[in-house]
């Protein structure tokens, strides 16, 4: 019986809701598996941890979970903190630290739930976001001078590395080739950005001449926002940086129906430290502590993590468990236009999880 040792950081707002859910559905997969099981190890780290140690997670808290085989993460985000304290302090401290350079986020319309565009069939949208994940506008470069006098400036400076973009960009090749449609879009914004979107480009044509069997194109980031909308099933793999693949996230989970079904992997390619998991959304101060959350998100990250340790066979149980789920409109949350709870659904998806798993195996 192999045991995978993961690391759940549930951090703050709904993260504390979800993150305990995706755990559930973890445990109900290992009581009905013969092959493997988890042990869990939680960290109280974020806005509570900061109001008491003035730091979102310890300065060596890097150590505690660098031999985990994965983290399940909820959110950085606290009303009373501000935002780039929580980020820097939790997520990014983490992804930049582990280096997990690749942040892939799918999106399609699962069965069961309306998106808002009328010309879209649940066929016509099925992407994967490649999210550069290192460096980019999330470099931390920059700083403030002169504060708080009227000649007052400030710098967020955006670098990209040739060995950063080449990476991500092998990345997102390789990604595309081992879809069916083997298409990817890479999206820039080399008219503005003179500098270091034009070498984001040239990089990509330069990976592309590795992947000739991968059909790509090129597009400005405001155009592919249109494209998104019109012309959805003109796309399959994009790739983008750090910041236009924040924000194209959001509207691609959107345009599949909610923010909170969307899932992502924070991804190590190279297996040198654990990969993080978690649902793109934050921590949602409108609804937190209301038992409203909609945990699918983080049930579709549990997926991406058992892909990631390798356990494809029940990566894809929990699918066919979300699927089913979503497609019964009595087990959507609010967000989805439904009435029901967290906990409700998370009931539902661990009964449907080990079912699946024990007629397997009988
Ligand atoms: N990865 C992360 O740690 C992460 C991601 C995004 C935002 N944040 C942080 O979270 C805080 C709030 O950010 P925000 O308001 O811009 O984004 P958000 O994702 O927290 O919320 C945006 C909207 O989507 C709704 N929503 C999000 N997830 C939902 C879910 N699972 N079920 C139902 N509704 C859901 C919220 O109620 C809200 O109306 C900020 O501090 C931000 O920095 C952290
Ligand atoms: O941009 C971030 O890192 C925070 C959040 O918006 C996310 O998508 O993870
Ligand atoms: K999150
Ligand atoms: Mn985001």
């Amino acid at each position: 019986m192999k045991t995978y040792r993961i690391a759940t950081i549930p951090g703050d707002g709904i993260g504390k809701e979800v993150v305990p859910a995706g755990q559930e559905v973890l445990e109900a997969l290992a009581s009905a598996s013969s092959t493997f099981k988890f042990e869990f190890e939680n960290f109280d780290w974020g806005g509570d941890y900061f109001r008491e140690h003035g730091v979102m997670m310890p300065d060596e808290g890097l150590n505690a979970i660098r031999d985990k085989d994965a983290i399940l993460f909820g959110s950085a985000g606290d009303p009373h903190i501000p935002d780039h304290v929580t980020l820097w302090g939790l997520r990014l401290k983490i992804c930049q630290g582990f280096d997990q350079y690749a942040n892939v986020r799918p999106t399609r319309i699962l069965p069961g739930i309306d998106g808002p565009l009328k010309r879209c069939g649940p066929d016509d949208l099925n992407w994967v976001i490649v999210r550069e994940n290192s460096e980019g506008e999330y470099s931390g470069v920059g700083g403030r001078v002169h504060q708080g006098h009227p000649i007052e400036a400030a710098t967020d400076v955006s670098i990209m590395t040739r060995a950063g973009v080449e990476r991500i960009m092998r990345f997102a090749f390789r990604l595309a080739r081992s879809r069916p449609r083997k298409l990817l879009t890479v999206i820039t914004k080399s008219n503005a950005q003179r500098h270091a979107m034009v070498m984001w480009d040239e990089i990509a044509r330069q990976i592309s001449k590795e992947f000739p069997d991968v059909t790509w194109d090129k597009e400005l980031v405001d155009a592919s926002t249109a494209r998104m909308i019109n012309h959805p099933a003109s796309l399959d793999t994009i790739v983008a940086t750090n910041l236009h693949a924040d924000i194209l996230s959001d509207l691609a989970a959107a345009l599949a129906g909610s923010l909170g079904i969307a899932p992502t992997g924070n991804i190590d390619p190279e297996h040198r430290y654990p990969s993080m998991f978690e649902p793109i959304h934050g921590s949602a101060f409108d609804i937190m502590g209301k038992g409203l959350a909609n945990p699918v998100g983080t049930f579709w990250s549990v997926v991406m993590l058992l892909e990631h340790l390798g356990e494809t066979e029940a990566a894809q149980h929990v699918m066919q468990a979300i699927e089913k789920v979503t497609a019964d409109k009595s087990l959507h949350t609010r967000d989805l236009g439904g009435k029901a709870t967290t906990a409700e659904v998370t009931k539902a998806m661990c009964s449907l999880v080990a079912a699946g798993l024990q007629r397997k195996a009988a």
